[in-house]
């Protein structure tokens, strides 16, 4: 099992950012600013639903690393460090989503 982890992944990503974009496609879609960033974001997005619905898993793996990738890098531009992002998912583990979603529509 790979030990590569997103942590690594998300230094890679800041690294590259500051590379030349002729170079880089990380730093290329950080200096297209963030409406490029996050279209790209959501055309992996589709791609990976639609690997996913064609029950493909091969593709589906592939479409996923695209996806978590893209998602990192539309963090980067956000300014969103991933640990903020773990950390609202610890929080979320206090209860179940079923909860959480009873909890909204009560209100
Ligand atoms: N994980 C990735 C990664 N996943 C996907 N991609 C790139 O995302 C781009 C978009 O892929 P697509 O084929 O979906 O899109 P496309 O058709 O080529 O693009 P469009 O012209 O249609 O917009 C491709 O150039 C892929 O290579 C990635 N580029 C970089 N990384 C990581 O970032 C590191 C640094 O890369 P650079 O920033 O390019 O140096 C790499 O070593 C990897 O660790």
């Amino acid at each position: 099992m790979s030990e590569f982890t997103l942590a690594d992944l998300e230094k890679i990503v800041d690294a590259r950012s500051k590379a030349s974009p002729d170079e880089s496609w990380t730093a290329k879609l950080v200096s297209a600013g963030q409406p490029k960033a996050a279209k790209k974001l959501g055309e992996e997005a589709i791609e990976a639903v639609m690997a996913a619905i064609a029950d493909d898993r091969e593709n589906l793996t592939y479409e996923a690393a695209d996806l978590l990738y893209h998602l990192l890098v539309v963090l980067k531009v956000a300014g969103i460090p991933l640990h903020s992002v773990m950390a609202e998912l610890e929080r979320r583990t206090a209860q179940s989503g079923l909860t959480e979603k009873a909890s909204r529509q009560s209100s």
